[in-house]
């Protein structure tokens, strides 16, 4: 009997699609001037767009995949309340990616394998100073504890928005595919969360060049794009929710994510009570060797430990 698509890459399809209806409820948020910005804690923001977008997120995949985990950013009861206009419930399937042929391993996954994690905005803080570039909606398809597909979105590119995708074992779209440059190491690190430590630990890698920008979405496209080597950031404060589709599309490029140890984040849904990714986050390009990498990191962590 002829079967059609299989569950993940049913699950990636919605989610590029689901990501465009909430990039037009960002760029709306956005035109309209009033952002609604909440304080939720020091250094972290909140804003009516992530609000929105992540009703819009979750209710649309809540509709079609109802026993699938979806665990988004925010908890509060106004992003939680899933009674959304009608026309913010997605049920189209990006058709490009229903043609995917899904690799073996993903082919009989269930729904009660998957999680969903979803950052309705990264970037919050650039977002509200109008770095509008830096934004990107987040989307990670995972199944047990691995990020094997997801969606980056970048709501504002040529003001219009494109979705950058990725399928581990599989491939990218969306966007052309860049090495760095071969003259020069560059690294991309946080612009709004950045401290002395975090300087310290990086001048410690001697880059030619580093690049501060918001968001882990971003960060990650600057590696996809060819403009860094390495994606840096040696503190806490990045939530799975921020790095699960981020990983899935570089995975899917041939790069890698892990914490500061070399270690895969698990993205199952026993993380949801404590989804943060307490030992940092350290991604590579394909080209970019993530073991060699890593070893250079823990010199220069026991360096800095000697000297302290
Ligand atoms: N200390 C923190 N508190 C809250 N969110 C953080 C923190 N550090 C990082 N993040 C989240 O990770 C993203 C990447 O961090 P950075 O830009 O500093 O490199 C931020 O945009 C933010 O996501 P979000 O904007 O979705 O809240
Ligand atoms: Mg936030
Ligand atoms: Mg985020
Ligand atoms: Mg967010």
């Amino acid at each position: 009997m002829a079967q059609g698509p299989a569950l993940v890459c049913r699950l990636l399809a919605s989610s590029v699609s689901v990501a465009h209806k909430a990039g037009n409820i960002i760029r709306d948020v956005m035109q309209k001037g009033d952002l609604g910005i909440i304080e939720k804690g020091e250094n972290d923001l909140q804003t009516e767009a992530d609000r929105s977008a992540q009703r819009c997120i979750v209710a649309s995949f809540k509709n079609l995949y109802p026993n699938v985990n979806i665990v988004a950013e925010e908890v509060d009861k106004i992003s939680q309340n899933l009674d959304v206009p009608a026309d913010w419930l997605i049920t189209d399937l990006d058709p490009k990616i229903l043609d995917l042929e899904c690799p073996k391993s993903l082919l009989n996954v269930t729904e009660d394998q998957v999680t969903i994690w979803v950052d309705p905005l990264d970037g919050t803080s650039e977002f509200t100073k109008g770095l509008i570039d830096h934004v990107t909606i987040l989307i990670g398809v995972c199944v047990n504890d691995e990020a094997v597909a997801g969606v980056i979105y970048q709501p504002f590119w040529q003001n219009r928005g494109r979705a950058l995708w990725g399928l581990v074992g599989s491939g990218v779209g969306g966007f052309e595919l860049k090495e760095p440059p071969q003259t020069k190491k560059v690294y991309v690190t946080t612009r709004s969360h950045y401290d002395k430590a975090i300087e310290k630990f990086i001048d410690g890698l001697k880059p030619c060049e580093v690049i501060r920008v918001g968001g882990a979405g971003n960060k990650v496209l600057y590696i996809l794009e060819g403009k860094a080597h390495a994606y840096v950031y040696p503190s806490a404060g990045c939530k799975r929710w921020d790095t699960a589709a981020p990983e899935a599309v570089l995975r899917a490029a041939g790069g890698e994510l892990t914490d500061v140890h070399g270690n895969k984040y698990s993205y199952s849904k026993e993380n949801e009570k404590d989804p943060l990714n307490k030992y940092g986050v350290f991604a590579t390009a394909p080209s970019y060797n993530h073991t060699e990498f890593m070893k250079l990191i823990s010199d220069i962590q026991s360096k800095n430990v000697k000297n302290d």
